[in-house]
């Protein structure tokens, strides 16, 4: 097993798939996607990568017997140079072998043009499972392969040359980090377990002596699930990268002949994903769940070659067994049958009892990992190959070349939810856990033989407690979210608010104006306004020329100077009031649509005064 240290090479690192901003920012497109289960009903995608060699492989000068043509994919393995002598032996039959996945991985030499590294392999379909889990798929990634092939490497990696599941976590903090200031809420869960002799141990709890193993459970809503098992909420990278070393020490490994440091069980990395978008308009909100499975699985090995006594031989026949029943389970998920019983509608009992003999409970693996195989989940397999070992890597291509005929049935796990509906889940919660409570009470006073069912009824609660603290936590960051986006909208209207506000300010100016103007008229002069009018007449005939009496004259005829004094007066009371209501108007429209207590003209004349 290749341990995962610390993330120096990852630092460097760029994700290139897309953000999430992009579909999450259109609710109504994710919401208009149809989430039945024949949505997207893919098939399990198989990748095939070979090693380097090496020590024990370059000590014995053993030559490669693979080839893979990056263009078409293909792999081919050919006989090894002592097969005449050993089919004599061994009564085998050693040909060559070609077969086609969806990638072929050579890291065989680093001097080849196609040489793939770690970035590589998350590039080709790491980032592509990342892009389906913000889409709100569950998937899954598993490497298979002999002891030693390269399944630890590939899936967490060394210091310098980090695999897939430190790549995906930061993948996948980049993309969260991008996204801080959007109307989304990210919430991420870590779990890591192990397998270990058919046993389940959490990876994320210290270990114990004896050993605490964990229960498997199945319930209407949560499936298949290992009760009591740790699921650290995590923040950023850093977080992750802590429980990976921890579980990684906790992770059962010894050396054997094949490999210094082997994995003697299987480990299920499990990222959780909730999205959570709010829509300040309807204050609903739309979630999507994505869980990723990250897999490591021990080395199929064969006794003889391992030199396995006692436990580690043990160990060995736990291992064989359960990755036989994985064999077996993707022998009947890839059965053409099975698949054509399974899209009949309507299912007939016969095809029904044919759909149902996948062995998924013979191995703890495949119970655990049922959803991922074959069910709600994009799944892929990374078949892992030595350079030197004929028999094992045919039996590797093999199973490989099975696996990507399994047809897989993901869809998106999204929900709309109202604030209405959240609180009444919420209510809902608390009912249960009194309910609960009380249970849990009056199973503690009962004899001792109910004493396991306490237990059960025990757990239940605390189940049902973490499940209301982290809606309860849901609650709160969709609040936080709504005031970000209220204090954003406050912000941007704040430039509008301040022209409001100078506009009002001008039109009290203007008003006041006016309203000295109607209190205290400029007295004009008589002499002065005679002259005026005068001036402005002899303009007016000069510009007309006409050549007609310019002698002065008052309007209708009328040559009283009381009379021309009056009227011209009327004239400019008139002019000052059909201003003054123009501004009545204007202030009246102003309040309609910008409602202010200050600006009250409602009464008129005297409001306006006031002002
Ligand atoms: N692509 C690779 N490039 C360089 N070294 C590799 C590569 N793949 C594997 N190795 C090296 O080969 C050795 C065995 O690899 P690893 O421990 O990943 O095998 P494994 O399949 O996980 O074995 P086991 O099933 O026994 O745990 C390690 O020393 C690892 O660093």
């Amino acid at each position: 097993m290749a341990h995962y240290r610390a993330s120096t090479a990852l630092d460097n690192y760029q994700s290139m798939a897309s953000t999430p901003s992009m579909r999450s920012r259109e609710p109504v497109e994710v919401l208009q996607r149809p989430s039945t289960p024949s949505e997207d009903g893919g098939h399990v995608k198989v990748v095939v990568r070979v090693r380097k060699f090496i020590k024990r492989e370059l000590d014995k000068q053993s030559p490669c017997i693979i080839e893979m043509n990056p263009s078409t994919n293909e792999t081919t393995l050919h006989p090894p140079v002592q097969a005449s002598e050993d089919a004599k032996s061994t009564k085998r039959a050693y040909e060559e072998r070609k077969f086609t996945f969806d990638k072929s991985f050579w890291s065989h030499r680093e001097q080849d043009a196609h040489y793939a590294q770690q970035h590589d392999v998350y590039a080709s379909f790491g980032e592509e499972f990342l892009d389906h889990n913000f889409d709100g798929y569950h998937t899954c990634i598993f490497a298979y392969g002999q002891t030693g092939s390269g399944k630890s490497y590939t899936m967490m990696g060394t210091l310098d040359q980090p695999g897939l599941i430190p790549r995906t976590c930061r993948g996948l903090f980049e993309r969260v980090e991008a996204e801080q200031n959007s109307s989304i809420t990210y919430n991420v869960h870590v779990s890591y377990f192990e397998i270990y002799n058919e046993h389940v141990k959490d990876l994320l709890t210290p270990r114990t002596t004896p050993p605490t193993y964990l229960k498997i459970r199945e319930s209407r809503s949560d499936g298949v699930y290992v009760q009591n098992l740790t699921d650290e909420p995590v923040k950023c990278y850093e977080d992750i990268e802590r429980l990976m070393k921890m579980g990684d020490m906790n992770r059962t490994t010894a050396s054997t002949k094949m490999n210094d440091t082997s994995s003697r069980s299987h480990a299920v990395f499990t990222l959780t994903l909730k999205q959570i978008q709010h829509d300040i308009a309807t204050d609903s909100t739309i979630e999507r769940l994505a869980r990723m499975r990250l897999v490591d699985l021990a080395g199929s090995e064969r006794a003889n070659r391992t030199e396995a006594t006692g436990q580690r031989l043990r160990e060995g026949g736990n291992i064989n067994q359960s990755l036989t029943t994985l064999g077996r389970v993707i022998a009947a998920l890839a059965d053409p049958k099975r698949q054509r019983a399974m899209r009949m509608t309507g299912q007939q009992n016969q095809s029904k009892r044919r759909a149902d003999v996948v062995p998924f409970r013979d191995s703890v693996l495949t119970w655990l990992l049922k959803d991922s195989l074959g069910g709600n989940s994009k799944t892929a397999m990374v078949a892992c190959i030595s350079p030197t070992d004929y028999e094992e890597t045919l039996s590797t291509l093999r199973y490989a070349d099975q696996a990507k005929r399994i047809r897989t049935q993901a869809h998106v796990n999204q929900d709309a939810v109202s604030a209405a509906e959240r609180d009444a889940k919420i209510l809902e919660m608390q009912d249960t856990i009194k309910a609960l409570q009380l249970s849990v009470n009056n199973a503690t006073l009962r004899k001792r033989d109910e004493a396991d069912r306490a237990r059960d009824e025990m757990e239940d609660y605390q189940r049902q407690v973490t499940k209301m603290q982290r809606a309860m936590e849901e609650s709160r960051a969709v609040s936080e979210v709504k005031i970000r986006a209220l204090a954003q909208e406050v912000e941007e209207l704040r430039p509008q608010n301040l022209a409001l506000q100078l506009e009002i300010d001008s039109l009290r100016r203007h008003l006041a104006l006016v309203k000295g103007e109607l209190k205290d008229p400029i007295v004009i002069p008589r002499e002065l306004a005679m002259d005026d009018v005068k001036e402005e007449d002899e303009e007016e005939d000069g510009d007309s020329d006409s050549g007609v009496d310019d002698s002065f004259s008052f309007p209708h005829g009328g040559a009283e100077e009381g009379g021309f004094e009056h009227e011209a007066w009327q004239a400019d009371v008139d002019e000052l009031l059909k201003d003054l209501g123009m501004f009545k108007r204007k202030v009246w429209d102003d309040k309609e649509r910008f409602p202010h207590p200050v600006v009250d003209v409602g009464g008129g004349g005297q409001e306006i005064g006031a002002l």
